[in-house]
């Protein structure tokens, strides 16, 4: 249990050199869309956690799925330790690599996590889960993020209330934000609690 209010996480017992395989993320393969679905009905239940991780590998090459094509894989009930993995902002130490093995489709393939770098025994295995804390249209609430780093896109956002301004035409607030590279992180996904990732 994290005591930095992140609930579970994964935690390494032992050194693990740069580069190194760590674990798959295991889960049923779902659409977006059925994804979304299960999530809605789990927080009516009052299940708040739900450990779903989207599956694009074209990030980036500006051709967005459909949410009924699009393909997720949902670690709730069915999964492995890499469900515990939590969130870290920029800099966490591990990376997230698209495996493609019975198929070359971009969107059906084995998500394998990799170490970014050296990591000591006991450190907390941590990846980012490419959320955009500031998107108010996602369909999921993104949690409020605790990484503690200093990069984390989170903090940036309350540090930079003051730049938040009322747009003329809209009720909505538009902020100023600094990491404002879709490409970087607005794709990807990955997470829980009835909340984002
Ligand atoms: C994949 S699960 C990770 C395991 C989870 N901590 C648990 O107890 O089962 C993702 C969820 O963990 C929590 N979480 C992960 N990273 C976090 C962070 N940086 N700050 C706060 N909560 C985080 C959020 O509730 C998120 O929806």
């Amino acid at each position: 249990m994290t005591e930095d209010g992140k609930g579970w996480g994964l935690h390494t017992l032992e050194d693990i050199p740069k580069g190194a395989f760590v674990c798959e993320y295991v889960g049923e393969v779902l659409t977006t869309a059925e994804s979304f679905h299960r999530v809605e009905q789990r927080q009516r239940r009052g299940e708040l956690l739900s450990y779903p991780l989207l599956l694009d590998a074209d990030w980036g090459s500006g051709v967005a799925l459909k949410d009924e094509k699009a393909l997720c894989l949902d670690a709730t009930e069915y999964g492995n330790i890499a469900r515990f993995i939590n969130h870290r902002c920029f800099d966490s130490n591990l990376i997230v690599i698209p495996v493609e093995i019975e198929t070359p489709d971009h969107h059906y393939y084995h998500v394998a996590f990799f170490t970014s770098r050296k990591v000591k025994a006991m450190e907390e295995l941590t990846w980012d889960y490419g959320i955009e804390f500031d998107d108010i249209d996602h369909p999921i609430k993104a949690f409020s993020c605790h990484c503690g780093s200093k990069y984390c896109r989170s903090i940036k956002r309350k540090r930079r209330k003051n730049l938040c301004f009322r747009h003329p035409f809209s009720i909505a607030w538009v902020c100023r934000t600094e990491f404002s590279d879709p490409s970087r992180w607005s794709r990807a996904e990955g997470s829980c609690n009835g909340a984002s990732m």
